[in-house]
């Protein structure tokens, strides 16, 4: 368990730390008590469903709305009472970038350096290299691709270097090659020591991309940790293979640590249970499938097969967000 000298600590260090952050809009509460810190140079993933109050928390991080309570520090400033400071180190890219599609990529740059003290041509050129669009840059952006806008978006969002850049849904829209390149691009600002919040409703990419990720559903936040906290923390299925089936489910069955679970009470893919035909399928207390075997082989039942199975971070967010176990 964490002190309370620790989780200060822990805050402290935080590049942005939401503390039970809560929106009601028409009356109705959208955001409840949402709470959870970014550190530095790490790539956080904010996953949910469409309408679970992803973009609505973004907002209330970036002060384009105001938030009904809680609080939000970024780089040790608050963003309601000081919004000019805790501000100036954030890149934000909310829905679409505002470019112009008639002006080429350096032009549209040159436009948002020139609102901003400090920015010169120098630092253009950087950012430029950074996203890697050093071949096209001169060329109109109504030319682009959907990816390259996004990129010229993200060179825009980081000409004030931002230690922290925040991405609403940045895959959207983008084809397999895309979503890789921009999955490298963002771990390359990470290891420069930039902190990245993503945010997004497809998993399977999130989960590649992340060094740790808060799972949000109707408003609040489920779960947060390392993609491997989480699918730790969350019981795995465990397949028995053995040579008396009947014998073994009646044994089973009898235990404190065990849940036998049947068809449809497990997310285990059928490639994993063709691996292992027949199997009974359980979950287990942690630490309790020696004793379990001993047991097994005790009563005359012969183990040829133990998995462990583990749900992916789609499964762990299906269970999550459809309700079931909230951690
Ligand atoms: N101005 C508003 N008035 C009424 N309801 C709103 C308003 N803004 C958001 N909501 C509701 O709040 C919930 C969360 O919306 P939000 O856009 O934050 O979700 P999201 O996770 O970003 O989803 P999506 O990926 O679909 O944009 C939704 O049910 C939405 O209908």
């Amino acid at each position: 368990m964490a002190t309370d000298t620790q989780r200060s600590n822990r805050s402290d260090a935080a590049v942005l730390s939401v503390e039970g952050l809560r929106k009601r809009i028409k009356g109705k509460w959208i955001i409840h008590e949402v709470s959870f810190d970014v550190r530095p140079g790490e790539i956080f993933g904010f996953l949910g469903p469409n309408g679970s109050g992803k973009t609505t928390t973004i907002r209330m991080l970036v002060d384009l709305i105001k938030p009904t309570g809680g609080k939000v520090m970024i780089g040790g400033y608050n963003v309601q009472k000081q919004p000019e400071q805790a501000l100036r180190h954030v890149g934000c890219i909310v829905e679409n970038p505002e470019v112009y599609p008639y002006l080429s990529g350096w032009e549209n740059l040159d436009h948002f350096a020139r609102m901003q003290p400090g920015i010169g041509q120098d630092r253009i050129q950087e950012v430029v290299d950074i996203v890697g669009m050093d071949q096209r840059i001169h060329d109109k952006v109504k030319t682009y691709s959907l990816g390259m806008r996004q990129r010229l978006g993200i060179a825009q969002a980081l000409l004030a270097r931002p230690k922290l850049l925040i991405l609403d849904e940045p895959t959207n829209g983008l084809d397999p090659k895309g979503i890789k390149e921009l999955r490298e691009f963002v771990r390359m600002l990470a290891s420069q020591g930039m902190s990245l919040f993503i945010s997004s409703h497809l998993l399977s990419e999130i989960q590649l991309m992340c060094d740790r990720v808060a799972i949000i559903n109707g408003g609040r936040v489920l779960a947060v940790g390392t993609v491997s906290e989480l699918i730790d923390e969350n019981a795995s299925y465990v397949l028995w293979q053995v040579d008396r089936r009947e014998q073994a489910v009646a044994l089973l069955s009898g235990l404190q640590e065990v849940t036998l679970l049947g068809q449809g009470e497990h997310g285990i893919e059928d490639a994993v249970l063709t691996a292992i035909p027949d199997a009974i399928i359980t979950t287990v207390a942690p630490g309790a499938i020696p004793g379990i075997v001993q047991k097994l082989v005790a009563g005359g039942i012969g183990v040829e097969a133990v998995q462990k199975v583990s749900p992916t971070l789609e499964e762990l967010f299906l269970k999550l967000t459809e309700g079931e176990g909230i951690v």
